[in-house]
């Protein structure tokens, strides 16, 4: 039979791209839709333009930092429209650049929505489209908590449309969203109010950097409200109340819900095509990224692996290598380096502590101090910790962890020498780059202690 398409992609996002560009690159005749916006998440409303208005909080730290330096910088405040309008052509410029390296590299792109007719065949906005493969890369979506009055809140993407930084925001949560917001916000001068359920932020994350990480939020300002569920959202005049179960209230000009996001594939009559999700909600795949239908595969937020995008990109790309290719590879979960984009920010790679001490042994080897800027400026609270987790008997380097100025720009080099496995005593051969923050990672002389000791003592 013939097929209008070899390989048809469903979303224009991180992977969807990649795999569609790379496949018609070896030589397959490519087909993809795309409903929304070319780039997906990371271009329009995650990576990229958060990461400018971080850029945009910092560079207020910086203004305020540069007294201590001699500097006269009179700041007479900041005008989120300018910044809003300079990050919008940003993000149209490389909605452009993903459109063109699509058609540059022979896709035929369909700016509409497609779903599933049955296995080989789908609706692409009203027309009836064939391909011999599918590959599904719909992403992801945030949800709303279910508490009543939940709609008066925003969701991340709802963040992009502001023009005015609210005077006072509530942010509800503790993951990556939350805490880069929060984080943003308060640098751009808004009072902020944290809420979440644990007692400490960023679940999953080494218990060193979550515990600094509360620490520096405080210091900031922001205000945490720890151990809480919510109870409602009311409009109260012209402000919001967060009620939270228990009793206590936050008032706030805005309320952000950034409690999660959940696999896009709501609509798509997955069921026509043999496509099973998990009990989650994610499309189930196997290592290959092949779903229950034989002919049909999903790639990135989708399947709620690891929802990052140089994860999503490489995933879609291996799998394009190996359907045409021939080039049958994966791409691996393992050592992925990941940053949040905290005020100061945070890098990591590999085990935390306790993943590792669950498997045997670990050396802890973990420093705190203030950076070189930071004794100069004074500002408080900008204390960096720098951790790494080794294994007593084979001595590779398990884990690497930092809170600190530039830590996702280090972290980066720290993941290729954790990845390729390399020891603790690699690292001490390395000679530092002084005077930098990073040097630290290859002058840790001193074992700090054996994991599990300070663990328990604090339980
Ligand atoms: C606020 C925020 C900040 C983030 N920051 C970072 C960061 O700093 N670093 C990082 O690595 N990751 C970050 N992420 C995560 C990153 O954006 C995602 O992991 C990545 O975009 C996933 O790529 P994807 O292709 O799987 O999905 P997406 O990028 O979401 O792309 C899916 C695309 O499919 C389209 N689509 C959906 N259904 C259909 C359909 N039926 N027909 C046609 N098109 C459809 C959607 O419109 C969307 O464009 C962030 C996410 C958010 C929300
Ligand atoms: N810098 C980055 O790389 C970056 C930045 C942003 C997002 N991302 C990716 O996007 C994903 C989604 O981010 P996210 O922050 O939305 O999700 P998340 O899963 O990281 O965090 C969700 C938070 O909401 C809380 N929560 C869930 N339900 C709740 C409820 N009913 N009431 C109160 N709190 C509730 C959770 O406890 C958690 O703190 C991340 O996991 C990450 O993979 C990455």
């Amino acid at each position: 039979m013939a097929y209008d398409f070899d390989l048809f992609v469903i979303g224009g996002g991180s992977a969807g791209v990649r795999c569609g560009r790379i496949a018609a690159t070896h030589g397959a005749r490519v087909g993809i839709a795309e409903e929304r916006f070319w780039g997906g998440t990371c271009v329009n409303v995650g990576c990229v333009p958060k990461k400018i208005m971080v850029n945009a909080a910092e560079y207020g730290h910086w203004a305020e930092d540069a007294a201590a330096f001699g500097w006269s910088i009179e700041r007479t405040g900041f005008d989120l429209s300018v910044l809003k309008a300079a990050r919008d052509a940003e993000v149209a410029r490389l909605n452009g650049i993903y459109g063109r390296l699509l058609t540059g590299a022979g896709c035929t792109i369909f700016d509409a929505r497609a779903t599933f007719i049955d296995a080989h065949t789908l609706d692409v906005g009203g027309r009836r489209v064939t391909a011999e493969r599918i590959v599904i890369a719909v992403g992801g979506r945030a949800v709303r908590p279910e508490i009543p009055g939940a709609e008066l809140g925003m969701l991340s993407d709802d963040v992009f449309d502001l023009t005015e930084v609210p005077r006072r925001l509530c942010v509800v949560g503790s993951g990556y969203i939350a805490l880069e917001f929060a984080c943003v916000f308060r640098g751009l001068g808004a009072e902020v109010d944290l809420v979440y359920r644990a007692d400490l932020p960023l679940r999953g994350f080494d218990q060193d950097i979550r515990v600094a990480l509360k620490d520096a939020l405080e210091a900031q300002g922001i205000r945490q409200h720890v151990g809480h569920n919510l109870a409602r959202l009311d409009r109260q005049g012209d402000h919001l109340r967060l009620s939270l179960l228990g009793g206590e209230g936050i008032e706030a000009d805005a309320v952000l819900f950034a409690t999660g996001r959940v696999p896009h594939v709501q609509g798509l009559h997955l069921d026509r095509a043999g496509v099973m999700c998990t009990a989650k909600g994610a499309v189930e795949v196997d290592e290959e990224h092949r779903t229950t239908a034989p002919n049909i595969y999903a790639i990135g937020d989708v399947t709620d692996k690891l929802n990052l995008t140089p994860m999503a990109t490489a995933v879609g790309h291996a799998l394009a290598d190996t359907l045409f290719g021939n080039r049958p590879r994966k791409a691996s979960y393992l050592n992925v380096p990941t940053a949040v984009f905290t005020s100061p920010p945070i890098g990591t790679v590999g085990m935390t502590e306790a993943d590792a001490a669950a498997h045997g042994p670990v050396d802890i080897y973990l420093t705190q101090f203030t950076p070189m800027r930071h004794t100069i400026s004074k500002r408080p609270g900008r204390k960096s910790l720098m951790k790494l987790v080794v294994c007593q008997e084979s001595r590779k380097v398990l884990g690497a962890h930092m809170l600190g100025e530039d830590s996702a720009e280090i972290m980066q080099g720290i993941g290729i020498a954790v990845a390729a496995g390399l020891t603790k005593e690699d690292f001490d051969r390395t000679i530092g780059i002084h005077p930098t923050a990073a040097e630290e990672f290859v002058t840790l002389r001193t074992r700090t202690r054996e994991a599990g000791v300070v663990a328990k003592a604090a339980e």
